[in-house]
């Protein structure tokens, strides 16, 4: 069995590429003209050669998975079968053909095993590894690791090891603590009243509100700011300046770039194709806005001598002694590009499964008696809240699958995965399924107030699981609470049809998503 303190090596051996250039610039090439073409080319007729071997070139694992191919793996199905920006559709495909565990093949040769079993689901994620290993993304890796100027590791998202735990345990006290979100209670309610108005002024006559998801953006934009950098920037007020929409959009782009990166051709890897370039482009403008945010907050926070229950968290961790100021400065970069679209997109998804359960709304509003600032036990009053919001994790979480190197093998039914093996841990699709939650395609909240079996909670994960969990669990449970009963105490939600959903690295609503608040 693979030690703990050999994981990186084993990875990095994975990351065939990495490894490559890892000491050097990211790639050199201008890949404009031509060369795409004929490397495409070159790829289409190793693929249709290729496909008569049908067999399986990993030798170490003998599970079922779609057959792969010299040099491509099994990537190739991304380019023809399956579309990138569907690719939970994808994984829920791959999961019926070839059953709830399969291999696929990355270009490099190594094994990709996808789970979707419940028993194996359970042993991954209760994994009690002290320093849990999730594959990084490689074109951050690759790209922070080029500017050193900037950055000392490839930050806490993406660092792994020790280096991981350090930056783990100096970044995010402040942001777990119990006592941060209690003092960030009375904020974030102005904050969602702010909200509230900017809804109420967007409204037609009819409650229509078009472009929601911009709306929710600019919510999560302003509340991660807040916290992180304890002052209010002014994104929730009606007409504002660019920066918001800018920022909201390279956070767009730079998801979307590394979806790409991972699961279009690897091409980015040997020259600066476009998509490395719009990747670049898109981590330097939110550097570059955020760094001013930062530097606005300083002067503020310098001028008025806060006492108003605003937590600078980054200036806390600005101050700290233990850490590089690169690294504490892309921290706070990263908290802030982390809570605006998986706090916009998972309120989009909320109000649009809730939209299909009116008396689950009535029954909301029904537990909250009175209106003003809300208190951590009047939310704890209204149950339905609560159950609302799980429900809507476990049916369409922003992240359906997480990724974990196993720190010990496992086996399942035959099958024996070593140690050290990739794995995407489907929980999104687990938790779809019928033999583990009771009706499991329907949006029941009641199921958590009244369970039925089956009903196998521990899949629900949309945060994670373990050491590496979302840091900001506390605070986007805390602002979806509030958000929902704010919303609810005003409003009954409405939406025709469905909700077209696509993978931009986080499950995301096709945009521009129009929904109706109607008065009561
Ligand atoms: C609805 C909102 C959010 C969801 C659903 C979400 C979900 C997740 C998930 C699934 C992970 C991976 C956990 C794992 O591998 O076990 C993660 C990691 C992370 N999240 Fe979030 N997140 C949300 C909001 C936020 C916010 C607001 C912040 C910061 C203020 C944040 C910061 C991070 C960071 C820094 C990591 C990496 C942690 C590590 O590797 O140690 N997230 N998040």
């Amino acid at each position: 069995m693979a030690k703990l303190s050999e994981w990186p090596n084993k990875v990095v051996v994975w990351e065939m590429c990495t490894l490559k250039r890892e000491n050097t610039s990211p790639p050199l090439l201008d890949w404009s003209g031509m060369t795409p073409t004929l490397v495409l080319i070159a790829v289409a007729l190793l693929l249709a050669g290729a496909v008569v071997l049908r067999g399986r070139l990993d030798g170490k694992l003998r599970l079922p998975g779609p057959p792969s191919l010299p040099l491509v793996g099994t990537r190739w199905l991304f380019w023809t079968r399956y579309r990138m920006n569907k690719l939970h559709e994808a994984y829920e495909d791959m999961l019926l053909r070839y059953g709830p565990v399969f291999v696929e093949t990355t270009p490099g040769g190594a094994s990709l095993v996808s789970i979707a079993d419940r028993i194996a689901l359970e042993t991954v994620l209760r994994t009690p590894a002290r320093r849990p290993y999730r594959p990084p993304t490689e074109i951050v890796q690759i790209y922070r690791k080029s500017r050193p100027d900037r950055y000392a590791s490839t930050g806490l998202v993406n660092e792994q090891g020790e280096k991981w735990f350090h930056l783990r345990r100096h970044l995010t006290a402040e942001l777990t603590s119990p006592q941060t979100m209690q003092g960030f209670l009375p904020e974030l309610n102005c904050i969602c009243d702010d909200f509230l108005h900017l809804l109420q002024a967007c409204r037609h006559p009819d409650g229509t509100v078009n472009a929601f998801e911009q709306l929710t953006n600019r919510m999560g934009l302003e509340s991660v700011c807040a916290l992180m950098l304890g002052t209010r920037l002014g994104f929730l007020e009606r007409w504002m300046s660019g920066r918001a929409s800018t920022l909201a959009s390279a956070v767009k782009t730079h998801f979307r770039a590394q979806r790409d990166s991972y699961y279009g051709a690897p091409l980015w890897k040997f020259a600066p194709t476009r998509l490395y370039r719009t990747f670049v482009r898109s981590e330097e403008t939110i550097h570059t806005i955020v760094s001013e945010l930062m530097e606005e907050a300083k002067v503020r926070s310098r001028s008025s001598a806060q006492d108003n229950g605003m937590q600078e968290i980054f200036l806390k961790i600005l101050s700290n002694p233990e850490l590089d100021m690169r690294d504490k400065k892309a921290a706070v970069i990263d908290f802030i590009t982390a809570g605006i679209e998986t706090l916009a997109n998972s309120l989009v998804f909320l109000l649009y499964l809730l939209s299909s359960r009116p008396e689950w709304q009535r029954k909301i509003r029904s537990e909250l008696a009175s209106r003003g600032e809300l208190h951590a036990e009047q939310l704890s009053a209204a149950p339905s809240i609560k159950a609302a919001i799980n429900e809507a994790f476990r049916l369409l979480p922003i992240t359906p699958f997480l990724a974990r190197l196993l720190d010990a093998p496992l086996t399942i039914d035959d099958y024996e995965i070593p140690a050290g093996t990739f794995v995407l841990a489907h929980t999104g699709a687990a938790c779809r399924r019928e033999e583990n939650f009771w009706r499991a395609r329907e949006y029941l909240p009641e199921r958590w107030l009244d369970v039925r079996e089956p009903h196998a909670a521990s899949l629900v994960a949309p945060f994670g699981r373990g050491r590496r969990m979302c840091p900001g669990k506390r605070f986007v449970e805390l602002e979806l609470n509030l958000l929902l009963a704010k919303i609810i105490q005003n409003w009954r939600v409405e939406f025709d049809g469905q909700l077209d959903v696509q993978f931009d690295f986080l499950l995301s609503p096709k945009s521009p998503v129009s929904l109706r608040l109607v008065e009561w």
